[in-house]
């Protein structure tokens, strides 16, 4: 197996608690890994840790073959590594197409200088972003409401810019935090197959899901998380039927 991302040993602490005590797991490169565990198992934490918002005091994250451990969200961006933020976290009056386009020119890489004093390379690469803000947008079926503010689309429709403003930046591994959380059943079923068709296409995802009926369909492999560690990893069947894993939803202590 070749990993996409490998972490090992992770540990980090708020405030003198432990809440990452130790992860170690790989996600296989082109999978969809799922990343489940009870609440408070660390699962966003983690993911802040390996996107470089928080900073672990002990282990390692390696992309690929490549340490990350400790770099800024904007140079793993540019590795390779991308998390996708909620709306409210963004610009709410923007319209979708400025969206896609604020987070494809904030990329690293981008020559601010040169886009202000709009050189030729500047428009090019304008133009680039562009085609790319289309294609994301045909993709996802947001193409019909390109120009309207963010503010204006159903909950199933944010949740799909959040994902293509993720695309923007082109990721070789997608960390999903609850994609679908607070969206109708039809919807989570098509963004479920949009994610479907972006693996399919080599796209590598990660996924934190509570619902694990979605679990199950899209996941392989499933790692679950309790406590801060690691406790197991398989498929879903494999990991559903642990009775470790029964036992840290139910709240027991190993
Ligand atoms: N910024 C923070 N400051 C202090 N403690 C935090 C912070 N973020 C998370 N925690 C604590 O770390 C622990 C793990 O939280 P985290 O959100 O990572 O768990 P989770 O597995 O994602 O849970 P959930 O499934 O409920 O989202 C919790 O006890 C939480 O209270």
């Amino acid at each position: 197996m070749t990993a996409a991302l490998t972490i090992a040993g992770l540990k980090l602490d708020f405030y003198g608690v432990h809440v990452l005590r130790g992860v170690d797991f790989a996600v296989p490169a082109g999978s969809f890994t799922g990343l489940i565990g009870p609440n408070g198992a660390g699962k966003s934490t983690l993911f802040n840790a390996v996107s470089g918002l928080y900073r672990p005091k002990a282990g390692s994250v390696r992309l690929g073959s490549v340490e990350t451990t400790g770099l800024a969200p904007e140079k793993l961006v540019a590795a390779g590594l991308v998390r996708s933020f909620q709306l409210a976290r963004g610009f709410p009056k923007l319209s979708v197409f400025q969206h896609l386009m604020l987070y494809g020119a904030g990329q690293p890489g981008e020559n601010l200088l040169a886009a202000m004093l709009r050189s030729a390379a500047a428009r090019r690469r304008e133009e680039e972003l562009s085609e790319r803000a289309f294609g994301i947008a045909r993709r996802l079926k947001l193409d019909h409401v390109l120009d309207n503010p963010v503010t204006a689309l159903s909950g199933g429709q944010k949740k799909l810019v959040e994902i293509g403003r993720a695309l923007m930046a082109d990721p070789k591994i997608l960390l999903l935090d609850e994609p679908m959380a607070g969206v109708t059943p039809s919807l989570t079923e098509q963004i479920a197959d949009h994610l479907i068709a972006l693996n399919q296409d080599g796209l590598t995802i990660c996924l934190i899901e509570h619902d694990m009926a979605l679990i199950k369909r899209l996941c392989a492999p499933v790692i679950v998380m309790a406590e801060g560690k690691t406790l197991t990893q398989g498929s879903f069947d494999e990991v559903a039927s642990d009775i470790r894993v029964q036992e840290a939803y139910l709240g027991r202590r190993h």
